[in-house]
């Protein structure tokens, strides 16, 4: 846990406005100075960030979702306590701290024959850290909250959740693709397969697949495995959607498992593959509202947002599903 980096009140505090009569949601947040001591906090839920895209940078992306870390933390810290929030039940730990991978990839020169192995090299070093203290936090007996970054970063929270759990898990994963690309260099692309593969990953379900965005042999792949479900975006639009949700998260939620949110299963999210079609950020809400109450629910991943400067409204988004998530 070499990378990370633990904050304090003092971190966060220039990014309060406070206001005279009100409290702001980051006045109350619970810190904690080192990692071994969680088990003996109150809090339920333990955030950390993790401002990195170069999973997405090798998996031929778009480059910003580091952004999405310090965007949804400035949001987060200026939403209300009151009878809605509770900020005493999350504990705010920190980042992982990205600053040398990033300049490491920023090194590399987009015309080498080996850029994208060599990004996925990075990736390795990033998978190792989020899934030690994803480990450390499950292990605790808290659930943590996860602000990536790219979808790399689901092979970490799987993994760690496993090793600290001593099973396999289940993921429900509102997503657009199924991120069950090929066993090549890792990248965001592929942090399902890889979990898989390391037997950390048992029943996954996407929800809100969209039919454009798949190739046919992760289709295949899909319907000859037994714990591989999709539910198709095309399909869902007509439907009651929370409906549908519910249903695959009840099978999901029969044994521990994870929540993904890639953000872009939103329309028009801002995201490293924006999508003109997709859930509306209500909906998604919902989701994370009705997945967050299920008591076997282990970890809250949310990713691939890429807001682009002084963009506030992401910012929001993000801290409205954590909000969410937690209450
Ligand atoms: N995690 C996202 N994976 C998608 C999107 C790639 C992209 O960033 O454009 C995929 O591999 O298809």
């Amino acid at each position: 846990m070499r990378a990370l980096k633990v904050y304090s009140f003092k971190n966060i505090e220039k990014l309060i406005s406070t206001r005279k009569g009100e409290t702001k949601f980051g006045e109350k947040l619970q810190f904690v100075s080192e990692l071994d001591t969680l088990k003996d906090q109150k809090a339920k839920y333990v955030l950390f960030g993790i401002p990195e895209d170069i999973g997405v940078r090798a998996n031929h992306g778009k480059a910003g979702t580091s952004g999405a870390w310090m965007a949804a933390l400035k949001s987060l810290v200026n939403i209300q306590q009151n009878r809605f929030n509770k900020p005493e039940s999350l504990l705010l730990l920190g980042e992982l701290n990205c600053d040398e991978w990033m300049e490491k990839a920023s090194n590399l020169g987009e015309e080498d024959p080996n850029y994208h192995v060599k990004l996925g090299d990075l990736v390795k070093e990033i998978d190792e850290q989020v899934s030690a203290i994803v480990e450390k936090i499950v292990a605790a007996g808290k659930i943590p909250i996860i602000l990536g970054g790219g979808h790399n970063n689901a092979f970490g929270n799987i993994k760690g959740s496993a090793k600290a759990l001593k099973n396999p898990v289940n993921v429900i994963n509102i997503d657009a693709h199924t991120d069950l690309r090929q066993l090549e260099h890792r990248h965001s692309g592929n942090g399902f397969s890889y979990a898989i593969k390391g037997e950390f990953l048992k029943n996954y379900h996407v929800f809100g697949l969209q039919k454009n965005y798949t190739p046919e042999y992760i289709f295949q792949e899909m319907e000859q495995s037994e714990t591989l479900t999709y539910s198709l975006a095309e399909e869902l639009f007509s439907e009651d959607v929370s409906e549908r949700f519910s249903e695959e998260l009840e099978k999901i939620a029969q044994a521990d498992f994870g929540v993904e949110l890639d953000c872009d299963a939103i329309t028009g999210f801002p995201s490293s593959a924006v999508s003109p079609s997709g859930f509306s950020v209500n909906a998604v809400r919902r989701f994370i509202s009705l997945a967050g109450k299920k008591e076997n629910c282990r970890y809250f991943h949310i990713c691939e947002a890429s807001p682009t400067e002084n963009d506030a409204q992401t910012g929001k988004a993000l801290a409205y599903f954590i909000s969410d998530f937690i209450r």
